[in-house]
C-alpha cells in the first residue's frame, strides 16, 4: 500500500477521475479523492453530483472513463468490500439470520459455520432474537441493522454506505450513528459514508469532503475535531455545533444556495 501525505496508507486512491454514462451525462470530472486506511470519510455534496457513482468506482463495480482508480490488492478478493444503500434491499422471502448469511453463502462458507457467524453479527448489531424474523416484521431502523450485519459478515476492510439513514427517523438516526461507531471501534473497517446531512458527516466522521454539483470533483475538505466514542456529550457541545455550521456552509456553498 501507498502512503499519502498524511502518513496513511490509501485503500482506494482516485486521480483526476472522469465518468460519463452511455446517455452523455457526465456524472463526475476531476475527481480527486483518497480512502485512508481507518479513516471515516463522509462525502457530501448537491443532488446528482456523483456521490453514489465515485463509491461505486471505490467497489470497482464501475471503471473511469479517464483518470486512475487504485484499490489496494487487499479489496479485491470476495467479501471485502461491503455495501449499504438507503434502501435495506433485504430478500422479502429469507428471514433475518438468512439475509444476513447471503454474502456467506456466497463465498462458499459451510452452512452451520455461515449461520454461527450470520447470528454472531445480528447479535453485535443489536438484533440478538430476531434471527427467524421475517423482514416485514421488523421496524425500518431494525432492517437497516440487518442490512448493515449482512454488510459487515465478511468482515470487510472497507464499508461503503450510500445515505444510509436517510429515511429513518431522528432518534433511530441518532442511534444507529452511536452503533455505527461503536462497531466500527470493535471491527476496525474504513468507512466512506454518503450523506446530505452537515449534522451526521460531523457526529460520524473523521474527514469531510465537500463536492462540487454535477460533473462532481472534491471542492473542500474538513478535518474533525472530537473526542473518541463522540456520544450525546460532544452533540450538545459548541465545538459540534460550530464544526457543522462550517460544513454546512461549504456544502451550501457548492450547491449555489446561500447557508
Ligand atoms: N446508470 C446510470 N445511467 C445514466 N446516468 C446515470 C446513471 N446513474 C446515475 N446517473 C446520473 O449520474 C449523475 C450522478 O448520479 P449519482 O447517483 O452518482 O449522484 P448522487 O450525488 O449520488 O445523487 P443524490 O445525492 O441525488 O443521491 C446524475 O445526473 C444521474 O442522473
Amino acid at each position: 500500500m501507498k502512503q499519502n501525505a498524511e502518513g496513511r496508507a490509501a485503500l482506494v486512491r482516485m486521480r483526476d477521475v472522469a465518468l460519463a454514462w452511455g446517455n452523455g451525462v457526465t456524472a463526475l470530472d476531476g475527481l480527486t479523492l483518497d480512502v485512508r486506511a481507518g479513516e471515516f470519510l463522509a462525502i457530501l455534496g448537491p443532488s446528482g453530483c456523483g456521490k453514489s457513482t465515485a463509491l461505486r468506482l471505490m467497489a470497482g463495480l464501475l471503471a473511469p472513463t479517464r483518470g486512475q482508480v487504485r484499490r489496494d490488492g487487499g479489496l479485491t478478493a470476495a467479501g471485502r468490500v461491503g455495501f449499504v444503500f438507503q434502501d435495506p434491499t433485504l430478500t422479502p422471502w429469507s428471514r433475518a439470520l438468512a439475509n444476513v448469511r447471503l454474502p456467506l453463502d456466497l463465498a462458499g462458507v459451510a452452512r452451520a459455520e455461515a449461520n454461527e457467524r450470520a447470528a454472531a453479527m445480528l447479535a453485535l448489531v443489536g438484533l440478538a432474537g430476531f434471527e427467524r424474523a421475517w423482514p416485514h416484521e421488523l421496524s425500518g431502523g431494525m432492517r437497516m441493522r440487518v442490512s448493515i450485519a449482512r454488510a459487515l459478515a465478511t468482515h470487510p476492510d472497507l464499508l461503503l454506505m450510500d445515505e444510509p439513514f436517510a429515511a429513518l427517523d431522528e432518534f433511530t438516526r441518532a442511534r444507529l450513528n452511536d452503533d455505527l461507531l461503536a462497531l466500527r471501534d470493535q471491527l476496525g473497517f474504513t468507512v466512506a459514508f454518503v450523506t446530505h446531512s452537515s449534522w451526521e458527516s460531523v457526529y460520524l466522521a473523521d474527514r469531510i469532503v465537500i463536492m462540487s454539483a454535477r460533473p462532481g470533483r472534491v471542492l473542500d475538505e474538513i478535518g474533525v475535531t472530537a473526542p473518541p466514542g463522540r456520544g450525546a456529550a460532544f452533540r450538545a457541545s459548541p465545538a459540534y455545533a460550530s464544526q457543522c455550521a462550517a460544513v454546512l456552509a461549504l456544502a451550501a456553498a457548492a450547491s449555489g444556495a446561500v447557508a
